[in-house]
């Protein structure tokens, strides 16, 4: 088994559910709210920390999960403490080709969570394919410090630069030419000594822009 393919989802709008109340639950909770996602928890007991959340989105069922529940979701999360139960609510998402994550079981799981690290527009998602994501938590706390505000500077620059190029060179071929000639760790030295602006400026007569 390999979860080797990732993509970014928007989930603004998307049906969540989450079965169970408990850590896993409040961690899933925590993460989903950010994107913009319409959460529901179905769960006999609820953590106070989790049960103290007042969100517009954030709906909480206090019962234990029945098969009704999966109606019209778009995303389940399966945390409960009941391992059979896991299991049986792992196979009917699947049995409804409803992507399904499972709190402890990758096997059982047709998606898992990576840890992400966010800077503004800059993405990095970081897993370990479900063995430990403890080390998924630490790489990204070591990324964090690594990747600092240059990053993001020479990322705005690319941005213009790339908005120049499709603006200025017709075809894609040559756009992509031009493009590949950009090095992300010359704009980051060369930020260094000069302001964005002046390095952009240079970048766009070196390109003949
Ligand atoms: C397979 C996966 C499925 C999934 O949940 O998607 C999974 C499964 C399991 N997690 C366990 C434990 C913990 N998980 C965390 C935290 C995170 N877990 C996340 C992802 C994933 N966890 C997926 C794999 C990702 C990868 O490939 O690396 C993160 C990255 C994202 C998120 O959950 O949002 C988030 C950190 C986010 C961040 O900080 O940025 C902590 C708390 C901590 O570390 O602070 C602990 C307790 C400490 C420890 O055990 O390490 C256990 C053991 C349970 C037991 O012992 O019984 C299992 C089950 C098993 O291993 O079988
Ligand atoms: N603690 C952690 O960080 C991690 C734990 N796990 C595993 O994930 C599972 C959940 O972990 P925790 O959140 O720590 O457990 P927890 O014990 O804090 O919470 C379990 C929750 O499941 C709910 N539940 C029980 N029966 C239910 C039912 N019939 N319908 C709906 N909800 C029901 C309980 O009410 C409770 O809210 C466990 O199997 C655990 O081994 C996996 C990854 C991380």
């Amino acid at each position: 088994m390999s979860f080797n393919y990732v993509i970014h989802c928007d989930l603004a709008g998307a049906n969540c559910l989450i079965v169970g109340g408990g850590k896993v639950a409040l961690r899933k909770v925590q993460t989903l709210l950010e994107t913009g996602a319409q959460v529901t928890v179905v769960a006999p007991d609820f953590l106070p920390d989790l049960a103290g959340i007042e969100h517009e989105r954030l709906h909480c069922l206090r019962q234990p999960f029945t098969i009704e529940d999966l109606a019209n979701r778009d995303l389940v999360f399966v945390a409960t403490n009941d391992r059979a139960l896991n299991e049986e609510i792992a196979a009917a998402c699947r049995d409804r080709h409803i992507p399904v994550n499972v709190a402890d079981s990758r096997s059982e799981s047709t998606f898992i969570v990576p840890a992400l690290l966010q800077k503004e527009d800059l993405l990095i998602s970081i897993a370990t394919n479900g063995k430990n994501p403890g080390y998924s938590r630490a790489l990204k706390a070591y990324l964090n410090d690594q990747i600092d505000d240059r990053f993001l500077e020479a990322l705005d620059i690319w941005c213009a630069v790339r908005d120049r190029v499709k603006e200025k060179v017709q075809g894609q071929t040559e756009r992509e030419k031009i493009l590949r000639r950009l090095s992300l760790l010359d704009l980051i030295k060369a930020m260094e000594t000069a302001p964005k602006e002046d390095v952009y400026r240079k970048v766009i007569e070196c390109l003949l822009l």
